[in-house]
């Protein structure tokens, strides 16, 4: 895999030529989240509490993946839905996928406050993430970074939650990582003085799009 940054609108050119040729998107969101809890398992080899924050777009799909893969492995694991239910197809899949296992679904941030994890998964916003942050977004940053300062680690998929992808433009509020897992290619905000220190370690995962199959830009 090559050593690429790559912006939003470029990611998802890449991701559509990866299902032009016959990676399905919710390959690739099972390729990402299996990824990430790949990079989890190295720091955690064995289960404990994790608490999954998940959005409503594909960066909480990711989660869900995680999810289902730690509950399947023995960890006590925890779903916030922190915007409510999945809208998109494949989340809202993944998301399905997670009710004939024993995962706790919540959502209701204030309840996690006093819970103890000892990882928790930052799958809250992507690359679809810009601007401010709203009252449910503030309130679950805000509930991560908490966790944090109290000894959690926390991994964030593609990116800490509240970045502009683009820019790096921190909004007030955003969840500060350990670890970040991104995929396929590295994006500006991994880079960026205002953004990068946010992202802990930095890691780019293989999705199984071939770096033969990549536009060129
Ligand atoms: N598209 C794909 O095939 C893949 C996407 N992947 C994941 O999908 C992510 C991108 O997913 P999405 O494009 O669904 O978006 P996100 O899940 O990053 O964001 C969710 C939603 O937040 C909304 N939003 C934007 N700014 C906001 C704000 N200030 N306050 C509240 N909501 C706001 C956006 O409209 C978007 O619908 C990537 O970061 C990556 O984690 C991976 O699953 C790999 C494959
Ligand atoms: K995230």
């Amino acid at each position: 895999m090559k050593h690429r940054i790559v912006t939003a609108a470029q990611m998802k050119e890449i991701e559509r030529t990866g299902d032009a040729h016959g990676l399905p998107y919710l390959q690739m969101m099972e390729n990402a989240g299996l990824a990430a809890y790949a990079e989890l398992q190295k720091q955690f080899p064995h289960p404990g509490s994790l608490l999954v924050v998940c959005g409503k777009g594909n960066n909480g799909g990711d989660g869900f993946v995680i999810a289902r893969a730690a509950a399947k492995d023995g960890w006590n694991v925890t779903a916030l839905l922190a915007e409510g239910e999945p809208k998109t197809t494949d989340a809202i899949t993944n998301f399905e996928r997670l009710h004939s296992l024993s995962v706790n679904i919540c959502a209701d941030c204030t309840v996690l406050e006093t819970q103890h994890f000892d990882v928790v998964v930052d799958a809250l916003y992507g690359t679809g993430f810009h601007g401010a942050l709203r009252p449910s977004g503030l309130a679950a940053c805000g509930l991560m970074n908490r966790l944090h300062k109290s000894g959690a680690f926390v991994l964030a998929v593609d990116l800490p939650s509240g970045i502009n992808t683009d820019t790096g433009e921190v909004a007030e509020g955003a969840a500060h990582a350990d670890l970040t897992v991104t995929f396929d290619s590295y994006k500006p905000l991994h880079v960026v003085e205002s953004s990068a220190p946010l992202c802990g370690k930095i890691v780019c995962s293989d999705i199984g799009i071939r770096d033969e199959w990549h536009p060129e830009f």
